[in-house]
């Protein structure tokens, strides 16, 4: 199978600092592939890279076959990169049925097309259907990483690039969190803001899990929470100081290497 994506010896400068160190990456169609490393080692920057976000200074992109390292964002996207950045990016104020059409507005698609591209997100995502009059901010987390999956899906991507979905809902924080407050003797409120984190994260869990099962969609994400690594990608890469220092299939993401190289 020929590779959907392929970064090699990527280096990409921000301000003078060279962030990336010769980054390589490979990913086929219709797989789901975990970007990992502690805060600060360049995932951000090696997704950005891919998008366009930034340039490369030099190592090249193939992305289904042609080099897109200097291309533009617009061409990426239009290539069948979608991107949902971290923190959703969704209008909070806007409904979500708005959400939804500033996505088809700005991919240019009208009528009979835009109708059943928005049929294939809510077909996909439910909740948004129920909720289309809702203001975006008023959404739980999972709700809204949905909108942002749906409106980035509206561009009929090839490859899905997701940083950090779970990011602030993490319940491995909120538990510390609630742990805390225990020992202060609160348990009710803590209890309900782990359930909803719980919660959230499932949506987010099943969401990927669906993309999965219903494209051929293969998705790139950024992700520190180990355990939704393990239950939603199919192999992972972990950087450390600009490069990648292991990969593999999922399977061997051990705890030794969890320690190793994503601990803090
Ligand atoms: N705009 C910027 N200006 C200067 N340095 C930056 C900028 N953006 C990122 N960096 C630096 O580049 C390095 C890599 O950042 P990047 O955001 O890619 O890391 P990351 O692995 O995604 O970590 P995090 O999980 O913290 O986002 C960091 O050391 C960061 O300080």
């Amino acid at each position: 199978m020929s590779a959907l994506l392929q970064l090699s010896s990527v280096e990409t400068y921000i301000g003078g600092s060279r962030i990336l160190r010769g980054v390589d990456l490979e990913m086929n169609p219709g797989e789901v592939v975990a970007l990992m490393g502690r805060n600060g080692v360049g995932k951000t920057t090696t997704l950005r890279s891919i998008t366009g976000v930034l340039s490369v200074r030099s190592g090249s992109i193939l992305f289904d076959g042609k080099p897109i390292e200097k291309l533009s964002i617009d061409v990426r996207a239009r290539a069948g990169i979608g991107y949902v950045p971290q923190g959703r990016d969704i209008f909070p104020h806007m409904t979500v049925e708005e959400n939804l059409h500033i996505g088809l507005v700005v991919h240019g698609r009208k009528g009979a097309d835009a109708k059943a591209a928005l049929e294939r997100v809510y077909d996909l995502f439910p909740v948004l259907k129920d909720m289309l009059k809702r203001k975006g901010g008023v959404l739980s987390g999972g709700q809204q990483q949905q909108l942002a999956i749906g409106r980035a899906l509206l561009t009929n991507p090839k490859l899905l690039i997701l940083d950090e979905p779970t990011e602030g809902i993490q319940p491995s924080i909120i538990d510390q969190i609630g742990d805390t407050l225990k020992k202060l003797k609160a348990p009710a409120a803590p209890a309900a803001v782990i359930d909803q984190a719980s919660k959230d994260v499932a949506e987010i869990t099943s969401a990927v899990k669906k993309l999965k099962e219903t494209h051929a969609l293969a998705i790139l994400l950024v992700e520190q929470y180990v355990d939704f690594c393990r239950e939603v990608a199919d192999r992972f890469y972990a950087m450390d100081r600009g490069v990648v220092v292991v990969s593999g299939p999922i399977a061997s993401l051990t705890d030794e290497v969890v320690k190793e190289h994503l601990q803090v």
